[in-house]
């Protein structure tokens, strides 16, 4: 199976290595001719984790403008690329492709599906985890699931007949529910990443500090009320609870919002607390916690 992967990240570069190990044809799509220069002088992408050493992968790269057609395209951009990535390639997409968008957040995976309503759309949410040392040169830090489900009409109306697994060292179940994941992952999100990049915090200090597990504890009730409101009950705990679970579990981790802050790079807070404050404008929900987290995180994040 032939796959095309935009966005050739931290996340893009595993998938990449992951399915060329798994004998799948592989081709990223960069952006830029020094990208591609980039790609060429690391002989590859170099892929390590607690099992491999480093080793370089020779994964064959191409820009957008390329006209061979694409089949199965991912999408592995930050949530705020993914439909600027995917109009990029658009008229490359065969009638019958497959187009699997992998990205936390929400809202640009519902308007990737209205603006391109006779593509077959995947959606995508994981617990994995992984970071560039350097441009090409990817650490697989966690090993966690990928879950993926059918998102557009076309893609429901195909069945599971997505071709990823068995794919190297990736988890990947399918699943009939993508949304209802997709909204669990950006409650967990917005009930952590804020707080920890404004705190300046490692995750477990929203567990330890009282101060901030207050706020995480008001985050979370306004996050469920919303969740509630349009019809996407949660966990069957309390959210908070969730978000103290993964807050302990993860407790040395920056977040990548804060990492994201640090290094001077945009946020995906309007895709996560933006996309939530969006939903409780339109259900007039009175969310006051959310709304001054999203108004401080802007304040902080680089334009994209
Ligand atoms: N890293 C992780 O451990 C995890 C990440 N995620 C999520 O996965 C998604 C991807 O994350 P991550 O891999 O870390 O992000 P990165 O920022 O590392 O990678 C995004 C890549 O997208 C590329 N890109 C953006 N626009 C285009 C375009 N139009 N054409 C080609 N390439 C493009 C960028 O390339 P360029 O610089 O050349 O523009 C960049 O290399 C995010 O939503 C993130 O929240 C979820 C769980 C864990
Ligand atoms: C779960 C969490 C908060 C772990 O750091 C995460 O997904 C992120 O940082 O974006």
């Amino acid at each position: 199976m032939h796959w095309h992967i935009l966005g050739a990240g931290a996340i893009g570069c595993t998938w990449a290595v992951q399915l060329f190990k798994s004998k799948h044809d592989v081709t990223l799509i960069l952006s830029s001719k020094e990208r591609l220069q980039q790609l060429c002088e690391n002989n590859g992408i170099v892929y390590e984790s607690k099992d491999d050493e480093a080793k370089a992968y020779n994964i064959r790269a191409e820009l957008a403008e390329n006209d061979t057609p694409i089949r199965n395209l991912l999408i592995c951009t930050k949530a705020y690329s993914t439909i600027s990535a995917l109009q990029s390639v658009t008229d490359r997409l065969s009638c019958d492709a497959n187009v699997v968008l992998l990205q936390n957040g929400l809202g640009p995976q519902q308007d990737v599906v209205e603006l391109f309503p006779t593509l077959s759309i995947w959606a995508a949410t994981t617990t994995d985890g992984a970071y560039l040392s350097a441009p090409f040169r990817v650490v697989r830090a966690g090993y966690g699931e990928t879950l993926i489900g059918a998102l557009s009409s076309k893609a429901q109306q195909s069945g599971n007949t997505l071709c990823l697994s068995p794919s190297g060292d990736l988890t990947i179940t399918l699943t009939n529910d993508i949304e209802h994941k997709l909204w669990c992952k950006v409650a967990i999100n917005a009930a952590i990443n804020p707080l920890t990049a404004l705190n300046n915090c490692k995750n477990g200090m929203l567990a330890s500090d009282p101060e901030l597990s207050g706020k995480m504890l008001q985050v979370c009730s306004e996050v469920e009320m919303i969740a509630a409101a349009c019809g996407q009950p949660l966990f069957e705990k309390p959210l908070y609870e969730m978000a103290l679970l993964i807050a302990r579990a993860t407790a040395e981790n920056y977040s990548s919002m804060l990492q994201d802050i640090q290094q001077k790079r945009p946020t995906e807070i309007e895709q996560i607390t933006g996309f939530l404050c969006k939903k409780a404008d339109n259900l007039k929900c009175h969310t006051p916690e959310n709304r001054s987290l999203l108004q401080q995180v802007r304040q902080l994040s680089l334009p994209h």
